[in-house]
């Protein structure tokens, strides 16, 4: 069904500037919104819309002859749609798709993207993709739905890589949100290193859960990689990024952890108010 959408101020921000947005009557944003009733009725969009309106802004970087990274997620599903649609239109021609997981590998298959790898381009023009957080200094948790391995690969080897979210990802600090930072370890005593992990981060309130498909927690979650996924959940602020990340890497048997620090370029931000572009100074 086709969305309506009111009309936005997009906005290009640095990190830490404000980003209240207010609706306007000339629009710079994608798709092409048609205009606001005379009355100004307010417009309540849904998550999944807020979504949309972040990933057909981000696919406005995208150019004819470009390599780009593609996402994974319900938001980053956007995107590569968008794409889709913008190949079939013959406003771009010769992209290439390097997707981060079988889902979005299968997704863009089914809309006809031409598709490679990294190994053929291990340099990529432009990756989009969701987060799960996003600080105030655009560092990202990623991975809940399972793909941060890819994703991290493909992203830290793309000149670009715009982020795209709804505003309910955004976090004072990473772990914030108090929902899962995920850790991707390989299967063999993945619950002894989920151990170790949480030991790292006892100062934090650390809680490490081996992710399940399964009620009863016996049937772990299998990343495209064949490994396992051991979330972390904090109670207080972990300090400092970089630190937390060379101590979990340490561990022997963690294969990636989900914290994006410092790849982002660009955060496009998509909120009941308008949407916000934040670039990385
Ligand atoms: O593994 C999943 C990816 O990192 C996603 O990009 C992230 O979880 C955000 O997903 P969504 O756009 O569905 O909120």
């Amino acid at each position: 069904m086709a969305i309506s959408y009111p009309q936005f101020i997009v906005s290009e921000k640095s990190p830490m500037e404000a980003k209240i947005i207010v609706p306007s009557s000339s629009s710079q944003a994608s798709p092409s919104p048609p205009p606001l009733s005379s009355s100004m009725s307010p417009v309540v969009l849904t998550q999944d819309e807020l979504k949309k309106i972040a990933a057909y802004k981000a696919v406005e970087y995208v150019e004819s002859n470009m390599v780009i990274g593609l996402g994974t997620g319900s938001t980053a599903k956007h995107a590569v749609d968008r794409i889709a649609e913008l190949l079939n239109q013959g406003k771009l021609h010769n992209i290439i798709g390097i997707p981060t997981s079988k889902k979005t590998y299968d997704q863009a298959v089914s809309l006809g993207i031409p598709l490679s790898d990294l190994n053929s381009h291990p340099v990529v023009d432009l990756s989009i993709d969701g987060a799960d957080e996003v600080d105030p200094f655009l560092n990202l948790v990623k991975g809940r739905g399972g793909s941060l391995l890819r994703e991290k690969m493909v992203e830290s080897s793309s000149k670009k890589f715009v982020v795209i979210v709804d505003e309910s990802k955004m976090v004072k600090h990473l772990g914030g949100s108090g929902l899962a930072m995920p850790v991707e370890v390989v299967p063999y005593g993945d619950l002894a290193v989920a151990k170790s992990l949480q030991a790292l981060f006892e100062d934090s309130g650390c809680v490490a859960k081996r992710r399940t498909l399964d009620l009863d927690g016996k049937v772990p979650f299998v990343t495209d990689n064949g490994n396992h996924i051991v979330e972390l959940f904090f109670k207080k602020d972990i300090g400092d990024l970089n630190t937390a990340s060379d101590k979990i890497l340490r561990i022997p048997g963690v294969v990636e952890h989900g914290m994006f620090l410092g790849l982002a370029t660009t955060v496009i931000v998509a909120g009941e108010l308008g949407v916000t572009v934040e670039n990385k100074s």
